[in-house]
């Protein structure tokens, strides 16, 4: 049996607590815990992801029985879809060694030297926040996994070398909620990729009810389609979601979450029938009523809600292009009729808009 370790020391510890906005794609410190205990290990507990799932059971089924190491992985999607939980389930279907550590931590060549020479053959290396490593860690990491090979220069000035160190082969995943922001050099040496959706209501269903039975709260069929609907097609916001409608629950009724007590505690947290909280009403109804329905630039809308650009693009939009409230346009952005009709306004016959 392969030991399944998780390097929690290298996970950083000022994690923002996101108890401000209670869709939040991304998990606070606190919420963690649960998450762990939450987190499916196997790869038949891993709800959806239909496409990602299908093409991983191939590969991890032929690289176990040719003993080799996998292809390096790419998981790419927005916050909260189950990045981090299929890394450690590869690793796990693999039968090795999981290493994780991220980015933005790993910012010394040395450090990432160290972490990969202790790598056992086969092992998987998982980077989170993969797109925000540094460009020298980043040169060093090509060799490694092109020939598992490592180039790194010793001593300093007319003394300094460089060395070539042999490495096992092992699996780099990489996940990252913007794609689109790895260098190209990067992107290519990764011969798996999987784009990670959002979730329908069904399958959030399940989650939901997987997640009450773990938590041993009691909740009624309608109750787990009730939160499913309202998760912005996020497992993290689904787990959630449940925590606070199971405690609204027992405060305000028998303990049992029914359709009404999940229907009643998401509209004291705000979470409207489409799943949109503050923020994403925010944002629709700033494009709406400031920018008369867009187009508009993503820093004239940043700065209109006072929101950080990278939040918008990472965290807001993502579910409301999704879900077609939005359109993302050479000119900027627009609000579709849909985003009218949801705020009872009459759409522009007009306008550029699509529905
Ligand atoms: N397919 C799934 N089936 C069941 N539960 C899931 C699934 N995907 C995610 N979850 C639940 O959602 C939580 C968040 O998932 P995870 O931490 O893997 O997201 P992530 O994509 O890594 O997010 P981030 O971008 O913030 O790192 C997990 O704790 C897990 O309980
Ligand atoms: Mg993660």
């Amino acid at each position: 049996m392969a030991i399944h370790t998780e390097d929690l020391s290298s996970i950083p510890e000022d994690l923002p607590e996101n108890n401000d906005r209670i869709v939040s794609g991304a998990a606070g410190n606190a919420e963690a815990v649960f998450e762990r205990a939450l987190r499916p290990k196997q790869l038949d507990e891993y709800v959806g992801q239909t496409k990602a799932r299908a093409q991983l059971e191939i590969f991890i089924t032929a690289t176990r029985a040719r003993q080799e190491a996998l292809d390096h992985v790419l998981l790419f999607g927005p916050p909260g879809l189950g990045k981090t939980t299929l890394a450690h389930i590869i690793a796990r279907e693999l039968g090795v060694n999981l290493r994780q550590t991220s980015g933005p931590v790993l910012d010394r060549p040395g450090d990432l030297a160290a972490l990969l020479t202790n790598l056992e053959a086969n092992d998987v290396l998982f980077i989170d926040e993969i797109h925000r490593l540094s460009p020298i860690v980043e040169e060093i990491l090509y060799p490694a996994l092109e020939d598992y090979s490592l180039d790194i220069m010793i001593g300093e000035g007319p003394a300094a070398r460089s060395v070539k160190i042999d490495l096992k082969p092992f699996t780099l995943i990489g996940a990252t909620t913007r794609a689109g922001m790895l260098t190209n050099p990067l992107r290519d040496r990764f011969g798996i990729v999987a784009r990670l959706e959002f979730y329908t209501t069904e399958e959030l269903t399940k989650i939901v009810t997987r997640s009450a039975s773990l938590l041993k709260a009691d909740i009624d069929p309608e109750g787990s389609i009730e939160i499913a609907k309202r998760a912005r097609g996020t497992p993290r916001i689904a787990n959630r979601l449940l925590r606070r409608v199971r405690d609204y629950a027992e405060v305000k009724g028998t303990g049992t979450i029914t359709k009404e007590m999940a229907d009643a505690a998401l509209k004291m947290l705000d979470v409207d029938p489409s799943g949109f909280d503050v923020m994403d009403r925010k944002l629709l109804e700033a494009i709406l009523h400031k920018f008369d329905g867009g187009p508009v630039g993503i820093d004239n809308l940043a700065a209109a809600i006072g929101e950080e650009r990278d939040t918008i693009e990472d965290v807001l939009e993502p579910y409301l292009i999704q879900q077609g409230y939005l359109q993302r346009t050479s000119r900027g952005r627009i609000a579709t009729r849909q985003a009218y009709e949801h705020f009872g306004l009459t759409p522009p016959s007009n306008s550029a808009i699509e529905s």
